[in-house]
C-alpha cells in the first residue's frame, strides 16, 4: 500500500500532497453531503442503446458546485456517450485509494477496468492536487510499457479512471504464485523497467510507487506500470521532500525526508529486482518510516550466494545508498554486464511472449467483496449483470 508523510513520526496512508486547498476543501467536504449537485444522474435499468450526442441533456450551466468544480478539468462531468453503457463484471481488488471493478464497455465492445475512487475520501485526506496529476500524467504518458489512461470522469460522490482491463493480473501475484524467477526472466522484466523509468524520468516524472502491485501484465506476460497516484513532475536539479511510496521499496534518501529526486525511483528497482530473483525482500517491513530508515541503513544488502555476479552487482548498484552512485541512466544499463546481448528495445523485448507468466498458474482469486459495493453512488451497486450506468 502507498502512503506519504511531510514530515517525522508515522507515515499516514497517502495523506499530503495538494496543501493549497487543505482549510477551504475541508469546509467544504463538512458541507458535502448536504451539498446539491447538478450532474446528469443515470437512470438504472435503462435500455443499452447509446444515446447520440443530440439526445444528451446540456452542461450543466456556471457555476458548478464546488464539489464538482473542484474536480475539473481532469473528471469532466459527463462521461461520453459510449462510457455510458457500461456493465459491471466483477470486482478487481481495493486499492487504498479506490476500489478497481472489472466493466464490459458495451459500446467498444471491450472490457476495462475502472477504479472508482469517493470524492469525500480525496478531500478527507487532502490529496485533490495528486488525483489530478495522476490523471493528468498519465493521460501524458504513452509507451509499450506503461498502462496507459483510457478515460476519466466524474458522478455526484466518485470519480472514475478507466483503462484497458489486464486480464493476467499483476506481477506481485504471479511472483506469489511463482515464488522467484530465473535470471533470464528477471532480465526481460528489468529491461522493461529500465526502458519504462528512463522514459518517465526524461519527461520530469517520478513515478514513486514502484512495487510488483503495480506492474500489471499484458495477455503475452509483458509489464505496464500502473498507479501513478504518487507520481509528480520534477523539474531537472529540483528536488522532493515528501516521504511517500510503500515502505519497503522506499530509498533512504525518501525514507529520511529528502532532498531526493528520480534516482529514488532505481532504489526500487533494486528492492523489486532482488525480490524477483530470490523470492524474498532485501529488508524486512518495519512499522514505520522511521524503523525502516535503521533496517535500510544497517542492511549491507548482499545478494544471495545463488545470484550470478553480474546480478548481484546490478543489485549492488541499484541498492546504492548515495543517489549520486546509484545507476540511472540508460547507458548505464546498456553497457551492464547482466544485460549482456538485451536490445533495449521495446519491440524486440516484446517479440515473445513471457512463458511463466502467460503459462496457467494457481492464481489467488480476490473473492467479490459485497461490502465494497455498498458505499457507492446506488447506480454502482447494481448487479453485474444489470448494466452500468443505467
Ligand atoms: N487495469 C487493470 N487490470 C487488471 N487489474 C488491475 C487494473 N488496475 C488495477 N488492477 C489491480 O488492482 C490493484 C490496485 O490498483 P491500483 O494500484 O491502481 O489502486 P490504488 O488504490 O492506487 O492502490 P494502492 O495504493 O494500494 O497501490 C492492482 O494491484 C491490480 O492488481
Amino acid at each position: 500500500m502507498g502512503a506519504t508523510s511531510s514530515g517525522p513520526g508515522p507515515a499516514p496512508a497517502r495523506p499530503p500532497q495538494g496543501r493549497a486547498v487543505g482549510s477551504w476543501v475541508r469546509a467544504l467536504l463538512s458541507r458535502a453531503g448536504s451539498m446539491p449537485v447538478s450532474v446528469p444522474v443515470p437512470v438504472p435499468g435503462l435500455a443499452l442503446a447509446p444515446r447520440g450526442p443530440a439526445e444528451e441533456p446540456p452542461l450543466p450551466g456556471w457555476p458548478l458546485p464546488q464539489l464538482v468544480s473542484l474536480f475539473l478539468p481532469e473528471f469532466p462531468v459527463r462521461p461520453s456517450a459510449r462510457q455510458q453503457q457500461l456493465k459491471i463484471l466483477g470486482f478487481v481488488a481495493k486499492g487504498s485509494f479506490g476500489t478497481i471493478l472489472k466493466v464490459l464497455d458495451c459500446g467498444r465492445e471491450k472490457v476495462c477496468a475502472v477504479k472508482v475512487v469517493p470524492k469525500v475520501e480525496v478531500l478527507r485526506r487532502d490529496t485533490l492536487k495528486q488525483c489530478k496529476e495522476e490523471v493528468s500524467i498519465q493521460r501524458q504518458v504513452r509507451h509499450p510499457f506503461v498502462h496507459g489512461l483510457g478515460d476519466s470522469w466524474q458522478g455526484q460522490r466518485h470519480l472514475f479512471i478507466m483503462c484497458t482491463y489486464c486480464s493476467t493480473g499483476d506481477l506481485h501475484a504471479l511472483w506469489r504464485a511463482a515464488g522467484c524467477f530465473a535470471e533470464a526472466t528477471v532480465r526481460l522484466f528489468a529491461a522493461e523497467l529500465v526502458l519504462v523509468l528512463v522514459y518517465l524520468h526524461d519527461l520530469g516524472i517520478m513515478h514513486r510507487d514502484v512495487k510488483m502491485e503495480n506492474i500489471l501484465l499484458d495477455e503475452r506476460g509483458h509489464l505496464k506500470l500502473t498507479d501513478f497516484g504518487l507520481s509528480r513532475y520534477l523539474q531537472w536539479g529540483e528536488r522532493a521532500h515528501t516521504i511517500c511510496g510503500t515502505l519497503q521499496y522506499m530509498a533512504p534518501e525518501v525514507l529520511s525526508g529528502g532532498p531526493y529526486s528520480h534516482a529514488a525511483d532505481w532504489w526500487s528497482l533494486g528492492v523489486l529486482l532482488f525480490a524477483l530473483a530470490s523470492g524474498e525482500f532485501p529488508v524486512a517491513p518495519a512499522g514505520d518510516h522511521v524503523a525502516m530508515l535503521e533496517r535500510v541503513k544497517q542492511s549491507s544488502y548482499e545478494s544471495p550466494p545463488a545470484f550470478s555476479p553480474e546480478l548481484a552487482r546490478l543489485l549492488a548498484e541499484l541498492l546504492c545508498h548515495n543517489p549520486l552512485y546509484r545507476l540511472r541512466y540508460l547507458h548505464h544499463f546498456q553497457g551492464h554486464p547482466f544485460f549482456r546481448g538485451v536490445a533495449f528495445d521495446a519491440d524486440l523485448l516484446q517479440k515473445d511472449p513471457v512463458v511463466v507468466a502467460v503459462a496457467p498458474q494457481p492464481r489467488e482469486q480476490s473473492p467479490p467483496d459485497p461490502a465494497t459495493f455498498a458505499d457507492f453512488d446506488y447506480d454502482l451497486a447494481a448487479s453485474p449483470d444489470r448494466p452500468w450506468p443505467g
